[in-house]
C-alpha cells in the first residue's frame, strides 16, 4: 500500500514538472494549442463523447441549460452532497441545483450519463448588447460514443418535459384578471395577476363522493389526453358548466380544479370587455395549462344595455341573461347579437364562442373553460350543447355526504358522538336545503365544542326543514331546472290570461252599465 502512494506521489511530481515546463518553454498561444491537441487526442481514444451546454448561447439565453439545470434539481436532492440552495420570485418552494464544478451520474433507458456543471472566470467582456454575467456557466453531458444515437434526442426531450413538469410544481401558479379593461401593462400584457393560494381542494370540497370522482376522472383524461385529441382532430379543450345556488361551492370546486391539475385561472371580466377584438386579444394572451373562468354567466353581460349594475344580490352585469341575449342574436341573425350600447360597446357571442368552440379555440392548447350561474334555467338550451360545456355540473345544497365531508374539515369529526343524532340529520337534511357555506357558517361558529355544533346544526335543519317541508327535491340537471323553468313560465301566462280575462269580464260590465 506504502509503496502505491509512494509512485502515486512520484507521477503527480513528473506530471507538475513537465506542465511547468511547458508553461516556461511555450508561449500562451502554443500551449493552448498543445492542450487542444492533446484533448483531440484523448477524445480519439476515449470511450465516452461530450457535450456543453452553455447559460448563454452569444446573447440569447439557452433554455436547455435552465432545463438541465430543474431536470438535476430533483435527482441532486436525493443523492448530492454539496447543493446550491434557491427560491426563485413567486415560489414557495426550495430548489436544489449541483455546487459549482460538481458532478452527477444519471441513467436513462439503461444508459449511464455523467453531468458537471462547470463554471469559469469570464476574463475579458465581449462586446455585447447587454452585460453579461461574471462567470461563465454550463453544463457538461459525458455518454458513452455507443449510446450517443441510442438516448441523445429522447434523453434531451426527455429533460424537457420533466424540467416543465418541475417548473410548474415549484412555481406558485397565478391568478389573472382583466380588471384594468383593455388597457395593456409595459410588456403590452391585458391581464394583470397574483398568486394563487386558494386552499381549496377535492379533498375538502364537499359533495357527493361519486361525483367528484368522475369529475377529478374527467379532468385527468382532459389533462392526459393529448395524444387523444391530437388523433382524433379536436381541439384540445374542455367547457365546464357548474350551476346551483349561493353558496355551493361552484368557486370553491373552481379553486379546487385549478389545485388539481395545477392550471394558471383567468378570471375574465366580460363587463370589462368591450369588444370582441378585446376579447379575442384577451383570450390570445392566456397560456395554456389554464382555467378560463367566466363567473355568473346569466348576468355578466346584457347585450342590448352593458350596465355593470345587476339586481341579483351584487353579482355581475346587469340583470338580464347575456345568453337569452346572445341566443336571440344566434336565432335572429344579430338583431340582439350586435350587442352596441350608446358606449359603443359591441361584444358577441360570436366573438366568445369563436374562442370556447371555433377556429380560434385551437390558439394556444389545454384549456379549461368554466361558466358559472346561479340562473341555469335561463340559459336557452341553444347554447348548452355539447362541445360547448362539455359537462353540467350541479352543484346542489349540503347533502348527508356532503356534510360529513365538511363535519371532518371544520370538526375532525367522522361521525356525531351521541348516538341517534347522525340518523336524525339524515332525516331532516334534503328537507333543509342548506347551503354547504350555510352549514360551514354554523360548524366554524361552534368548532371549539364539537357536541355544541352538531347540535346547533340539527336545530337549525330541524326549523328549516319544517319551514320549508316538502320542497325539498333538487333538479339535478340541466333540462329538469329548464323543464321547472317552463312549467313555472306557462302558469304566469296563465295566471296573466286570467287576469287579463277578468279585466275583459269588467270591462264588459262597465260598458253594459254604460249602454243601460
Ligand atoms: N361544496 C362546498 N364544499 C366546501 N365548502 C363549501 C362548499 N360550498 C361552499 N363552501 C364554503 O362556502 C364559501 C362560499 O362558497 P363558494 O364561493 O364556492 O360558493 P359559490 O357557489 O361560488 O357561490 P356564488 O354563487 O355566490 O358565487 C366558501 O368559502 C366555502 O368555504
Ligand atoms: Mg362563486
Amino acid at each position: 500500500m506504502k509503496e502505491y502512494w509512494t509512485s502515486l506521489a512520484s507521477l503527480l511530481g513528473v506530471l507538475a514538472f513537465c506542465q511547468s515546463i511547458v508553461s516556461s518553454i511555450f508561449p500562451p498561444e502554443l500551449r493552448y494549442a498543445i492542450l487542444k491537441l492533446t484533448g483531440r487526442l484523448f477524445s480519439l481514444f476515449s470511450s465516452y463523447v461530450y457535450f456543453d451546454i452553455t447559460e448563454i448561447d452569444g446573447v440569447n439565453t439557452n433554455e436547455l441549460y435552465n432545463a438541465v439545470q430543474l431536470y438535476l434539481s430533483s435527482s441532486v436532492s436525493i443523492s448530492g452532497t454539496r447543493l446550491s440552495l434557491t427560491r426563485a420570485v413567486n415560489s414557495s418552494a426550495v430548489t436544489f441545483s449541483l455546487a459549482n464544478n460538481d458532478s452527477i451520474a444519471d441513467s436513462f433507458n439503461g444508459a449511464a450519463v455523467l453531468w458537471e456543471h462547470v463554471v469559469t472566470q469570464r476574463h475579458s467582456q465581449t462586446f455585447s448588447w447587454r452585460p453579461l454575467p461574471d462567470e461563465k456557466r454550463g453544463f457538461t453531458l459525458r455518454i458513452r460514443k455507443n449510446d450517443k444515437s441510442l438516448i441523445l434526442d429522447s434523453y434531451l426531450d426527455y429533460i424537457m418535459e420533466r424540467a416543465a413538469e418541475i417548473r410548474r410544481k415549484n412555481q406558485d401558479r397565478l391568478l389573472y384578471t382583466n380588471s384594468r379593461g383593455g388597457s395593456l401593462d409595459a410588456r403590452g400584457h391585458p391581464w394583470e395577476s397574483v398568486p394563487f393560494k386558494h386552499p381549496s381542494t377535492f379533498e375538502t370540497l364537499a359533495m357527493d363522493p361519486a361525483k367528484k370522482l368522475e369529475i377529478m376522472r374527467d379532468l385527468r383524461d382532459f389533462a392526459e389526453g393529448q395524444e387523444f385529441y391530437q388523433r382524433t382532430g379536436r381541439a384540445w379543450k374542455r367547457g365546464y358548466l357548474l350551476y346551483g345556488p349561493p353558496g355551493t361551492g361552484k368557486s370553491s370546486m373552481i379553486a379546487a380544479m385549478a389545485n388539481f391539475l395545477g392550471y394558471d385561472i383567468y378570471d375574465l371580466e366580460l363587463t370589462e370587455v368591450h369588444n370582441n377584438s378585446e376579447l379575442r386579444k384577451l383570450l390570445m394572451k392566456t397560456s395554456s395549462k389554464s382555467i378560463i373562468v367566466i363567473e355568473d354567466i346569466d348576468c355578466s353581460i346584457n347585450l342590448g344595455n352593458r350596465k355593470k349594475s345587476c339586481s341579483n344580490g351584487g353579482k355581475r352585469g346587469g340583470s338580464s341573461s347575456f345568453y337569452e341575449a346572445a341566443a336571440a342574436e344566434m336565432r335572429g341573425g344579430g338583431a340582439a347579437g350586435g350587442g352596441s350600447d350608446e358606449s359603443g360597446n359591441s361584444i358577441t357571442l360570436s366573438g366568445l364562442l369563436n374562442f370556447t368552440d371555433g377556429l380560434w379555440s385551437c390558439c394556444g392548447s389545454e384549456r379549461i373553460f368554466v361558466f358559472t350561474t346561479n340562473h341555469v334555467e335561463k340559459l336557452d338550451p341553444a347554447l348548452l350543447r355539447s362541445g360547448r360545456m362539455d359537462m353540467h355540473i350541479f352543484m346542489s345544497y349540503c347533502s348527508f355526504p356532503a356534510l360529513k365531508i365538511l363535519l371532518k374539515n371544520y370538526l375532525g369529526v367522522q361521525e356525531p358522538n351521541a348516538a341517534g343524532v347522525w340518523n336524525e340529520i339524515e332525516a331532516v337534511i334534503d328537507k333543509a336545503e342548506m347551503t354547504p357555506a350555510d352549514v360551514s357558517e354554523v360548524l366554524i361558529k361552534n368548532r371549539r365544542d364539537k357536541d355544541k355544533a352538531v347540535a346547533e346544526l340539527l336545530e337549525i335543519l330541524k326549523v328549516r326543514a319544517a319551514t320549508r317541508g316538502g320542497i325539498g327535491r333538487h333538479f339535478e340537471t340541466v333540462e329538469e331546472e329548464q323543464e321547472k323553468r317552463a312549467v313555472e313560465v306557462s302558469k304566469e301566462g296563465e295566471a296573466a290570461d286570467e287576469f287579463s280575462g277578468e279585466q275583459s269580464e269588467e270591462e264588459e260590465e262597465d260598458d253594459n252599465k254604460k249602454i243601460k
